[in-house]
């Protein structure tokens, strides 16, 4: 029980922290901090550590430490009952040194090779259901005098709390681990209908179909936005994985940090988010087929791991050295052209060859101008069912225009132009003005009449660039490497020249 002489100060630190434990779950780390630097200064400690016990290894990692030495001792960990913290998770019993010299359980290593002396700790454990799930300690008292009762027993009201914050944090991140399996399952069984009549998309599915039937791993090759990742679809459902699972990995979307944890999963405690065991998509694409699109954009790092999965099936989770293996079918795209980044020594030769044992390359649109009909009237059927409306097809005048249309974005450019004019269709036949393509197809130098240079050259650049934009499917990064120019400068551009980025420009 705490004592009487109750610390209005205190208590309202208390219900500060209780609110945020109610309110977020989303950053554990930045909570058990706050709760930590609390403790610490209602107790006027000098230093201060929350450690939490690693039920497989029984070892004590020190996740946050406070004081002037905190990040030196982040570097170590203790056994269970090793120093004044092993033993308080050991006996899940709370402590007071005030004189560390005098008690054989204080273990010196850690003040000594940091360069802290310590003199008195309070120390006390985190419980979850009467478990002990970790330590929270306190180091000397700041004004040099000796820890007390009272001290302990708001230390130990701070440590339900950092348990109940870590209970949240748990429970969440099962959730979430939950929701992107089930997301990964959904994902599984959506596959899109492949459209094409044209003799160059039937050649390159005829040698999709062929490399179907076995297990070697496949590289497709094409400009963004041709349909590089349905061509994968049909290759996992036409061979023998087709009942398992398909799983689709956007590694330009990844964060080169996530990129490694995301592929092979990674351990609890590897990293501070990691609060939880995580499965990577290897481990998920068990028994099916693994689609790694842009692999070009996988950090040299990563691609060495990836060249052991090629080679043995076999690779560890970040932060365990325990193999893992899983029967899985490669198949890679990229609409970069890999021969120049093996040059530059972005792309590992070795693995190119791996890759590449069975190459596809997905035909751009515009040379198989005679799928752009069929293409259309699909999504216009997709769309108008969507949007619940009434259109039936498409004016003479339309068709010709799309037909002309030299398609720079591919079958996605095609897609959401069909998706925009469904929107802005008013009768019954789709209007050449609904495609919004007529000033692309129609652009002339009459344009720039009556204009300053700084004008026609303004307007050249936002449509040159609106173009770059378009053909690289809306990713800056692609974009800005085609026009030669640093990232940041487009992103200037596109604000100066006020170009709007419309769903298909938008950086994904
Ligand atoms: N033959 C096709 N039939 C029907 N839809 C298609 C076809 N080809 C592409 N699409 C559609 O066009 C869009 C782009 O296709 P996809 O994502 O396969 O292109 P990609 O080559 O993988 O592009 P990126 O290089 O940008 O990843 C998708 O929405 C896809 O459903």
């Amino acid at each position: 029980m705490l004592s009487q002489n109750i610390d209005a100060g205190k208590f309202e630190t208390l219900i500060e922290i209780n609110t945020l434990i109610n309110s977020d779950y989303s950053d554990p780390k930045a909570l058990l901090t706050r709760i930590l630097e609390s403790a610490t200064r209602l107790t006027a400690g000098e230093a201060s550590s929350l450690l939490l016990l690693n039920s497989e290894n029984n070892k004590l990692y020190f996740e946050i430490s406070l004081g002037s030495k905190g990040p030196d001792v982040q570097q170590f960990s203790l056994n269970l009952g090793e120093g004044i913290a092993g033993w308080v998770a050991q006996n899940n019993r709370s402590l007071i040194v005030n004189d560390v010299e005098k008690d054989k359980r204080f273990f010196a290593d850690i003040s000594e090779q940091i360069g802290f002396s310590t003199k008195s700790i309070l120390a006390v454990p985190m419980r979850i259901k009467e478990q002990c799930v970790g330590v929270i300690e306190i180091i000397n008292k700041t004004d040099g005098a000796l820890f007390e009762q009272e001290d302990l027993e708001w230390l130990e009201v701070f440590a339900n709390q950092a348990a109940l914050a870590i209970v949240n944090a748990r429970s969440f991140q099962k959730v979430q681990n939950e929701v992107s399996f089930l997301r990964g399952q959904i994902d599984e069984r959506q596959y899109s209908t492949f459209v094409g009549r044209s003799e160059a998309i039937r050649s390159c599915l005829s040698i999709a179909h062929k490399a179907a039937v076995t297990d070697s791993s496949v590289l497709i090759t094409g400009e963004s936005g041709a349909g590089k990742e349905l061509v994968a679809e049909q290759i996992h459902m036409n061979s023998h994985r087709r009942g398992g699972p398909f799983i689709r990995v956007n590694c330009a979307a990844l964060p080169e940090s996530l990129i490694e944890s995301e592929l092979f999963g990674h351990v609890k405690g590897a990293f501070t988010d990691a609060a939880q065991d995580r499965r990577g998509r290897f481990e998920l694409a068990d028994g099916g087929t693994i689609f790694l699109d842009e692999i070009g954009e996988v950090p040299l790092n990563v691609q060495a791991k990836l060249l052991r999965v090629i080679q043995s099936r076999v690779f560890e989770r970040v932060g365990s050295s325990e193999p893992m293996s899983s029967d899985v079918r490669i198949i890679a795209a990229t609409n970069r052209n890999l021969a120049k980044s093996i040059e530059n020594n972005s792309f590992r030769r070795d693995l190119y060859y791996r890759l590449n044992v069975l190459p596809i390359t997905v035909p751009a649109l515009r040379e198989r101008q005679e799928d752009v009909p069929l293409l259309a009237e699909h999504f216009l059927k997709l769309y108008s069912a969507e949007m619940n409306k009434k259109i039936t097809g498409f004016s003479s005048e339309a068709m010709e225009i799309l037909m002309r249309y030299e398609w720079p974005g591919n079958v996605r450019e095609l897609q959401n132009v069909i998706e925009r004019a469904v929107v802005l269709a008013g009768n019954e036949k789709l209007q050449a003005e609904d495609l919004m393509l007529m000033q692309d197809a129609t652009e002339s130098s009459s344009i720039y009449q009556g204009r300053t240079l700084k004008e026609a050259i303004n307007l050249f650049k936002r449509h040159f660039v609106t173009d770059t934009l378009k053909k690289n499917g809306g990713v800056q990064k692609h974009a800005a490497r085609e026009l030669g120019i640093q990232r940041t400068y487009l992103s200037r551009l596109i604000k100066e020249l006020n170009i709007s980025l419309t769903n298909e420009n938008e950086e994904y």
